[in-house]
């Protein structure tokens, strides 16, 4: 059994009338997040952890920004896309965890929603994807509501 780990980390600012899409649902909020896609913070670093994880570069390689097709993408598909990546290769996908950094709003209640969801698009079980979040206290680009940062990890797996 070959067992393997990676690690994502993205930034996205925050602007004013924006669909706030995180976690692959749309958080009701003020501000939302700015890209070239939908800007789906939380679904770039478990992207950016699973291609790392099965060294296969990472989200902007496969899907650049300089190019429309990825123009307001919905995230969900290039996850769908990430995962068939590595099923093609056999590796199958053990767990995911995760930590959104977010000043406002709080994002515990849309939890359940976004593991439900999430775990539909990658084919695996809601209690293999942790999702937790925090704030800075009000220090930095987070604290100032300038920005959404996320972090994830995850453990895949081959026989
Ligand atoms: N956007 C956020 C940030 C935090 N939470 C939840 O609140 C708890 C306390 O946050 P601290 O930054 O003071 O540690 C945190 O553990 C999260 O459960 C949230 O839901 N949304
Ligand atoms: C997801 C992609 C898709 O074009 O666009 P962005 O929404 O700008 O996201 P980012 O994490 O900055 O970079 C990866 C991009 O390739």
């Amino acid at each position: 059994m070959k067992i393997r780990t990676g690690f994502g980390y993205d930034v996205h600012q925050l602007r004013e009338g924006l669909p706030f899409w995180l976690g692959g649902i749309q958080v009701p909020h003020t501000h939302g997040a700015l890209g070239h896609s939908d800007a789906d913070v939380l679904i770039h670093v478990i992207c950016d952890a699973l291609l790392g994880a099965a060294n296969l570069r990472d989200i902007g390689f496969h899907f650049p920004d300089t190019d429309p097709q990825y123009k307001g993408i919905d995230s969900k598909r290039l996850l769908a896309e990430v995962v068939r990546l590595l099923r093609e290769r056999g590796y199958s996908i053990s767990n995911i965890d995760s930590t959104i950094c977010l000043e406002q709003p709080k994002v515990n209640p849309h939890i359940p929603e976004m593991q439900r969801v999430l775990a539909e698009v990658m084919g695996v079980e809601t209690d293999d994807i942790s999702i937790k979040a925090t704030t800075t206290e009000k220090l930095g680009f987070v604290g100032r509501n300038e920005g959404v940062a996320a972090y994830a990890s995850v453990l895949i797996s081959k026989s």
